[in-house]
């Protein structure tokens, strides 16, 4: 299972600066190490460069529109040459508008998917029912075939066609959904596990739910798109648009070792983490820490413990 971090440092789909120091934050924390401790042969792609677009004016209410879909699509072709190298996709963003370009570089490689969404929010406001004009809150509404006629072209977004049908994606973690964006997800049908759900079933419930849901629609390559905001800010602080009452550590961590024995799994993203929205240097390293964790989970690593096939008593 190798992993392969491409990081993207980008941060106009939402206002606050620091996301885009996400990635160099966990790669210093020691991912790749921890990975091949694993025993999964980790190629770093390195950061992506983002030519800078200003004057990008809003368009209406939407920020930096120019510079989100160039660094989308950029994306993209960046995701779909790590699958076309035939491994897993590791994204670290970043805030949550780029996982317009990593899914829609993942299916340009595999072709149908299934998305699991873990987040706090369930980013499909369209350009046309989001109230903040942050593109990192739309990502989902950019992606779904049935949607299409809710979002106009827009400039350096001609590159973009839906790959994803509402059928085949679940949400995990809900718990500060728009009024625009219930609707929405009520008139589509879409599959969600808010906490309420999380509450009421256990996480070990709401994740046997989604593998039988997704199976039951063909066993396709899971994209998990995994924004640090679904965990609680009193385990990870250091994001952009924290909401209380968020999934524990260990609810966290279940949710990527229960995706990674499916052997679905085909590409992560890890987004939102922004240290200077910590207060302290404890709140960005329990926030980093966690971001690892959860990556780790997706590609093997259990609580029990792990030890490489080769491993031989000295
Ligand atoms: N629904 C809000 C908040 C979006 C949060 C985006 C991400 O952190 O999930 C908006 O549309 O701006
Ligand atoms: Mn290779
Ligand atoms: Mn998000
Ligand atoms: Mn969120």
């Amino acid at each position: 299972r190798p992993g392969k971090p491409s990081s993207s440092p980008f941060c106009k789909g939402q206002s606050r600066g620091g996301v885009e120091d996400g990635p160099e934050r966990i790669r210093a924390a020691g991912l790749q190490r921890r990975l091949q401790q694993l025993g999964c042969a980790v190629k770093d792609y390195g950061n992506l460069t983002f030519e800078d677009m200003s004057p990008d004016e809003p368009m209406g209410l939407l920020k930096s529109v120019r510079a989100v879909g160039a660094a989308n699509q950029k994306l993209s072709e960046a995701v779909r040459a790590v699958k076309e190298d035939g491994h897993t996709a590791v994204m670290l963003g970043g805030d949550h508008s780029l996982a317009i370009g990593s899914i829609h570089g993942h299916s340009a490689a595999v072709g149908e998917l299934s998305v699991v969404w873990v987040d706090a929010h369930a980013d499909i406001n369209t350009p046309l029912t989001t109230y903040t004009g942050n593109i990192h809150g739309q990502p989902v509404s950019y992606l779904l075939h049935e949607l299409r006629s809710k979002v106009p072209v827009l400039p350096n977004f001609s590159w973009l066609k839906p790959c994803v049908s509402a059928a085949d994606v679940v949400f995990i973690g809900l718990r500060d959904v728009d009024p625009a964006e219930h609707y929405i997800l009520k008139m589509l049908g879409v599959k969600t596990f808010s906490m309420s759900e999380v509450d009421q079933l256990g996480v070990a419930r709401v994740m046997e739910e989604t593998c039988d849901y997704l199976s039951a629609r063909g066993k396709k390559p899971i994209h998990l798109s995994y924004d640090i905001d679904a965990i609680d800010p009193s385990v990870a602080p250091a994001t952009g648009t924290p909401v209380v009452g968020g999934l524990t550590y260990r609810e966290g961590v279940y949710i990527t070792e229960h995706l990674c024995q499916t052997g679905l799994l085909s590409a992560v993203d890890l987004v939102e983490v922004n240290p200077l929205r910590g207060q302290t240097e404890e709140d960005v390293r329990s926030t980093v820490s966690t971001a690892v964790d959860l990556l780790l989970g997706c590609f093997g690593r259990v609580r029990e413990g792990n030890h490489l096939p080769d491993y031989r008593l000295p």
